[in-house]
């Protein structure tokens, strides 16, 4: 297995780091504009194969995609992050424009890979990657709310005292902030939430203040640090894994709609089935009214901002 990971920074060598010390991926390629930074890293990385613990990955590093050449996943980190001043619309506009193009370079040298979008707004950006290049809409995957719904489940396990391997819920939606939290889906140990809470003498855990929790601990992150690094790491090693091992597990990542919960030409988070195929299906899941109005409400904003962002940078939109 190999995999590029486009984008030396923070997150490019956060994910970079997971892979390299609890996968078991064959060659890693590190590319970067700033060509000295990816060399930097992957020398540096370079000096963990002496240990007992590296499967001695092949590393490249580099600013030329014949590093990715055959590439069997390529994450995408590349791009800027949200500044001062700056709107969702400018980031997503920034960002559409330099991802589609970094896409159309990985078209180039690897046509079959699978790709995962990191670059934020990552399903805005995703959606872009699959409206203006060949790649099937299950070879784009937005790492999407899986982060946030790592979170939810470290957030519930605090309040309940529980491992938050054993908690169980989704965030579904946007990455970001148009998001919702189905609380007939949330579990401690396959015991619903209020059943469990009820049981053990604890509070009743409000879903929507659940959510704010959930949205907040992005922000509470950045504005200590300045970036977040760690959660979507971890997240997106979780989707490489499904892929890699073929585990068809299901994971709340970002895909193109065709017609799923009536939605078409929109990338939003489901829960989707991942495997060596990419985003293999998305399940459907018997919502509720009120889900499935914000599940549509979400579409309406995301599909406004799409045509915001084609409006400014002229890209395509719309799927054959
Ligand atoms: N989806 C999520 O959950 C999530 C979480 C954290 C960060 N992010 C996003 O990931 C992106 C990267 O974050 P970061 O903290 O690593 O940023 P960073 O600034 O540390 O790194 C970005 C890297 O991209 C490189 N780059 C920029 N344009 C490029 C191009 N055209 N080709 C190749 N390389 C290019 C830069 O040189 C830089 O090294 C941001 O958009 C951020 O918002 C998403």
């Amino acid at each position: 297995m190999k995999v590029g990971v486009i984008g030396a920074g923070a997150v490019g060598v956060g994910i970079s780091n997971i892979l390299l010390m609890i996968g078991s991926i064959t060659e890693l390629a590190l590319l970067d504009l700033n060509k000295e930074l990816a060399e930097g890293e992957v020398l540096d990385f370079s000096h963990t194969s002496a240990l007992t613990f590296s499967k001695n990955t092949q590393m490249k590093a580099g600013d030329d995609y014949e590093i990715i050449r055959d590439a069997d996943i390529v994450v995408i980190t590349a791009g800027a992050q949200i500044k001062k001043g700056q709107s969702r619309l400018d980031l997503a506009e920034i960002n559409s424009r330099i991802v589609v193009d970094i896409a159309k370079k990985i078209e180039q040298v690897a046509p079959d890979a699978v790709l995962i979008v990191v670059t934020n707004p990552c399903d805005i950006v995703s959606y872009f990657i699959s409206a203006n290049t060949g790649f099937s809409a299950e070879k784009v995957i937005s790492s999407g709310c899986v982060v946030d719904t790592a979170r939810l489940m470290s957030i519930v396990a605090g309040k309940v005292g529980i491992d938050p391997k054993n908690v169980f819920g989704y965030v579904l939606g946007e990455h970001g902030s148009h998001c919702f939290t189905p609380k007939s889906l949330i579990s401690v140990a396959a015991q619903p939430i209020d059943y469990y809470c009820t049981t053990n003498g604890i509070d009743h855990i409000d879903a929507d203040e659940l959510l704010n929790e959930v949205k907040q601990a992005g922000f509470d992150i950045f504005s200590r640090k300045g970036n977040t690094v760690h959660g979507v790491s971890a997240s997106v090693f979780r989707v490489i894994q499904a892929i890699h091992i073929n585990e068809r597990s299901v994971l709340p990542v970002g895909t193109l709609l065709r017609g799923e919960y009536g939605l078409h030409d929109v990338v939003l988070s489901l829960p989707t089935v991942v495997s060596q195929k990419g985003a293999e299906k998305i399940l459907i899941h018997p919502f509720t009214d009120t889900e499935l109005e914000q599940l549509h409400s979400i579409a309406s904003q995301l599909q406004a901002l799409i045509k915001d962002v084609a409006a400014k940078t002229g890209l395509q939109t719309g799927h054959a």
